[in-house]
């Protein structure tokens, strides 16, 4: 989110070096960072676990990982440069001795720099490891030093409002809250930040941008993959906690905040807040009403065979637990009285797409002939996250000929078309951000808690109340029927985006 200049130097030390998330996405990203040169001019990453490698053999697994997940995977031109500052620490983080050879690091990094480095803590580790990790780390003299010392925090950031509240507690008695880093990668994404230049950086869509002109929102964050091996993760969440608690309302937030006064990291965040706290609180009786969700059976994905979520290994062949979540909200503002908020989100639906569409009323008065159009397609805004990049606004357009006959068309604004620049990855931006001491992508305490809070009502029905229809969607659908019937009850319909210059429909 800053205007970046290159960071001071910098010591990231990743505990949790040899799982997924270092493989998958924090080596490409910090790798990608170095090939634009947007690593410091001294850094040095250390990837720590319990697994035995010698520094050879891991940077060959992170190699491995740069050549399956990186979006350059063959840029390996430089990997010999950049992998000179990285190094493997064998270390149990449950052993409390072990933390010395930490400081041991830093000592010997400052002293080879010359200089006070940043020092980056980024915990990609299983959540129950978190508490005890930051109580080793925050007594360690480096994390005193508010300025320079990081701690970065995955997600799932607890499992409900009281343990996110308790963790959030423990992290605040060891850290200053500007220390603390909790990732949501969707704050990262390029397309997601955009909405903050879309909104706020033209003067054309404010004055229509509330209930005035604004029928109602949709926000679907549709995958087409499973549960790619987090299986006992997953068992543990379910898509309401994966999904909505986290990504799906902060992308409510950045579509229903008001506009901020400036870019400063409290600012963004006091005001996504407000709009968590306005969310009004579904009544536990009322949340049939409200809330929908799905599990997948037994199927075909893109002609593969798939087993239903209760055959997954290491699943509950009874598992209660949601695959798909569709919610209606309403944000009790000024600006959002009675516009409903619809959302979803799933696995194994039929395609990986997150969109939000902001349906606009129909124009007050029609003067046009009867014959003109069969039917009025009202105004729609569509703003496609991934993978499709774009946003489209809908509109009615006189065709060409002699007689006034109207039909809907889209002006587009594409990423790859308008900008020859690639889009970085999110944790490529987030990691640069936590870098430079940026926080503005961030979840603050208060926002995290606020989010819990909005779907805890949600998560104690449907745990009072077991499913009695699991499996009740088919892979490669759009969900239950019942997500249907959840938005078809107030007249509409879930909006996927048709490929473009395709005959509109709904
Ligand atoms: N993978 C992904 O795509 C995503 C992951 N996340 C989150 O990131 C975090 C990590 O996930 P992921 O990488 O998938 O998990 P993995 O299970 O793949 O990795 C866990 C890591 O923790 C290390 N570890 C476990 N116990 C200890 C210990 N006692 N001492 C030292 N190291 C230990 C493991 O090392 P070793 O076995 O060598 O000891 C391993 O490096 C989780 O919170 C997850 O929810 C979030 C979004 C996406
Ligand atoms: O955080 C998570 O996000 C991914 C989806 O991320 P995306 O960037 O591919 O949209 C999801 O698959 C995973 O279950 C969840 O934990």
């Amino acid at each position: 989110m800053s205007t970046h200049s290159k960071p001071e130097p910098a010591i990231f030390f990743i505990l949790g070096g040899s799982g997924d998330l270092t493989y998958r996405k924090l080596i490409p990203a910090l790798y990608n960072l170095f090939l634009d040169d947007w690593m410091p001019e001294q850094f040095h990453i250390i990837g720590i676990g319990r697994t035995a490698y010698s520094n050879e053999k891991y940077k060959a697994h992170l190699l491995e990982g740069i050549h399956k997940f990186s979006r350059r995977k063959n840029h390996i031109e430089h990997w010999n440069e950049f992998s000179e500052h990285i190094e493997y620490l064998k270390m149990d983080v449950e052993d409390d001795q072990a933390y010395q050879s930490i400081s041991k690091i830093v000592q010997d990094k400052e002293k080879l720099f010359g200089a006070h480095p940043n020092v980056i803590f980024y915990l990609a580790v299983a959540p129950q490891l978190v508490p005890d990790i930051a109580k080793h780390l925050g007594q360690l003299n480096i994390c005193a030093d508010q300025k320079c010392c990081r701690i970065v925090v995955e997600k799932p950031f607890g499992h409900d409002l009281q343990s996110a509240h308790e963790l959030n507690q423990l992290l605040q008695s060891m850290f200053d809250e500007s220390q603390i880093y909790r990732i949501d990668h969707y704050l990262g994404k390029e397309t997601v930040q955009n909405i903050l230049a879309f909104r706020f950086a033209n003067a054309l869509f404010e004055p229509i941008w509330n209930r005035n002109y604004i029928d109602h929102i949709q926000i679907t964050a549709a995958e087409s993959v499973g549960l790619e091996g987090r299986n006992s993760y997953y068992e543990k969440a379910g898509a309401l906690r994966d999904m909505v608690q986290n990504h799906i309302l902060q992308l409510l937030c950045m579509i229903a905040m008001e506009a901020p006064v400036s870019f400063d990291a409290n600012e963004i965040r006091n005001k996504k807040v407000d709009v968590l706290n306005a969310i009004r609180k579904i009544r536990k009786e009322e949340v049939q009403d409200y809330a929908v969700r799905g599990q997948y059976g037994p199927g075909w994905m893109k002609g593969q065979k798939v087993v239903g979520y209760r055959q997954e290994k290491g699943v509950n062949p009874e598992s209660p637990v949601e695959t798909f979540a569709a919610v209606k909200f309403y944000v009790d503002n000024w600006r959002w009285q009675g516009v409903p908020f619809y959302v979803r989100t799933g696995k194994y639906l039929h395609e990986k797409t997150t969109i939000i569409v902001l349906q606009f009323r129909p124009a007050p008065h029609y003067a046009f002939p009867p014959e003109a159009a069969e039917t009025w397609r009202p105004n729609r805004l569509t703003i496609s996250i991934q993978p499709n990049m774009d946003i489209r606004i809908r509109f009615q357009a006189k065709r060409p000929g002699q007689k006034m006959t109207l039909s809907p068309v889209d002006m587009v604004f594409n990423y790859e078309e308008a900008y020859e620049d690639h889009s970085p990855e999110a944790y490529e931006t987030l990691l640069l951000d936590i870098m430079e001491g940026d926080a503005t992508l961030f979840m603050r305490a208060d926002q995290v808690e606020a989010a819990w809070r909005v779907i805890t009502p949600i998560l104690e029905a449907w745990q009072n109340r077991p499913p009695v229809d699991f499996p009740n969607y088919a892979p490669g659908t759009w969900g239950p029927e019942d997500a249907e019937a959840l938005i078809a009850r107030d007249g509409h319909n879930w909006i996927t985006l048709p490929p473009l210059h395709q005959e509109h429909e709904g």
